[in-house]
C-alpha cells in the first residue's frame, strides 16, 4: 500500500522562482495495483514520483509505503522498497560498466551485502537466465559495456534491474517515451509481465492517453499539483480518450485540455 497524504512541495521557496509543484495531493494505492498517471506539463507527475523515491523531500504531508512512514527517509535507504525507471535510458544504468556489473549493482541496491556478493557465481547464472528471458540475445553479451546497447535494450535491462533487489514498488517515469513504437510496445509488454510476476505496486507516468487506458487497472490525472481525476473498475473499463478529455474539461469547470504534450494516441 502506498499512501500520499496532503503532500505539498514548494521549490525555491522565498525566491523569485518559487514554484508550488504539489498542492495538498492525496492518493492511496493498494498493494499490487498498477496505476497510470497522466497530466499536462508541469502538473506535478515527476515531482510525485520523486517524493515517493525520496529524491524530493515534501514541504509538508506524509508518505507511507507498506505502512512504513518514509517521508524523511533518504533515497538510498528506501531503495530497497522502491525501484524507478526513467525516460532517458542513460539515467537508470551506468554506461561505463558491463551488463553483468549493472545487474550486480541493481541487485545490491539498498542491501548491506554489497556489490561483491552480488557478482558471485550463483548470481551470475541467475542474471544470465533473467537476461535470456528478454529474448534479445543479451545473455551472450554480459561482459559488454552498457553504453554499447540501444536505448530499447537498456530500458529492457533497466526493468530487469528494477526487479532484482526485491522492491515492492515500481515507478515508471515515461519510460517508453524515448523509444521507437516497436520497442516501446516491447518494453510495455515486458513491463506488464514483470509487474504481474513480481506483484509490484506500480505507478506509470505517461503522456500517452492510449497507453494510460490500455495498461494498469486505474488511471489518475494530476493538474496543479493534485489529483483531479481518478478512474478505476467499471468506470474505466470502457472509457475512451474522448471521455477522458471530457472528464478533464468538467473537472476544470469547462477548461479544455489544450496541451500538445498530452498525446491522444
Ligand atoms: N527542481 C525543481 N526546481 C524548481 N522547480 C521545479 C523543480 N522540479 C520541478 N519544478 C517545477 O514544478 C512543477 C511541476 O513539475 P513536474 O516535473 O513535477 O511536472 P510534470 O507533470 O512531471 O511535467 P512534465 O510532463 O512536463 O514532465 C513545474 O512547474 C516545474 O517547472
Amino acid at each position: 500500500m502506498i499512501e500520499l497524504s496532503n503532500l505539498s512541495v514548494v521549490f525555491g521557496r522565498g525566491t523569485p522562482l518559487e514554484k508550488q509543484a504539489l498542492s495538498g495531493l492525496d492518493l492511496a494505492i493498494e498493494a499490487g495495483s498498477f496505476v497510470t498517471v497522466i497530466g499536462s506539463n508541469g502538473a506535478g507527475k515527476s515531482t510525485m514520483l520523486g517524493v515517493l523515491a525520496g529524491d524530493v523531500i515534501p514541504t509538508s504531508g506524509r508518505v507511507a509505503i507498506g505502512g512504513r512512514d518514509v517521508t524523511r527517509i533518504a533515497t538510498a535507504q528506501r531503495a530497497k522498497y522502491v525501484a524507478r525507471v526513467f525516460q532517458d535510458p542513460l539515467t537508470g544504468s551506468c554506461g561505463a560498466l558491463t551488463i553483468q556489473e549493472n545487474l550486480a549493482l541493481a541487485a545490491a541496491r539498498g542491501s548491506r551485502r554489497g556489490f561483491g556478493l552480488a557478482i558471485g557465481s550463483n548470481r551470475r547464472d541467475e542474471f544470465r537466465s533473467r537476461v535470456s528471458e528478454l529474448k534479445l540475445g543479451l545473455e551472450n553479451r554480459m561482459d559488454d559495456r552498457m553504453d554499447l546497447l540501444s536505448g530499447g535494450q537498456r530500458q529492457a535491462l533497466s526493468l530487469v534491474m528494477a526487479t532484482l533487489a526485491g522492491s515492492e514498488v515500481l515507478l515508471l517515469d515515461e519510460h517508453t517515451a524515448a523509444l521507437d513504437p516497436g520497442m516501446a510496445e516491447f518494453v510495455m509488454e515486458l513491463t506488464q509481465s514483470l509487474v504481474e510476476k513480481h506483484k509490484l505496486t506500480t505507478m506509470m507516468v505517461t503522456h500517452s492517453m492510449r497507453q494510460a487506458l490500455d495498461y494498469g487497472t486505474r488511471t489518475v490525472m494530476l493538474h496543479g499539483g493534485k489529483v483531479i481525476l481518478d478512474v478505476v473498475g467499471d468506470n474505466r473499463k470502457n472509457l475512451t480518450i474522448e471521455d477522458l478529455i471530457e472528464m478533464f474539461r468538467r473537472a476544470r469547470g469547462g477548461q479544455t485540455l489544450d496541451d500538445d504534450a498530452l498525446l491522444v494516441s
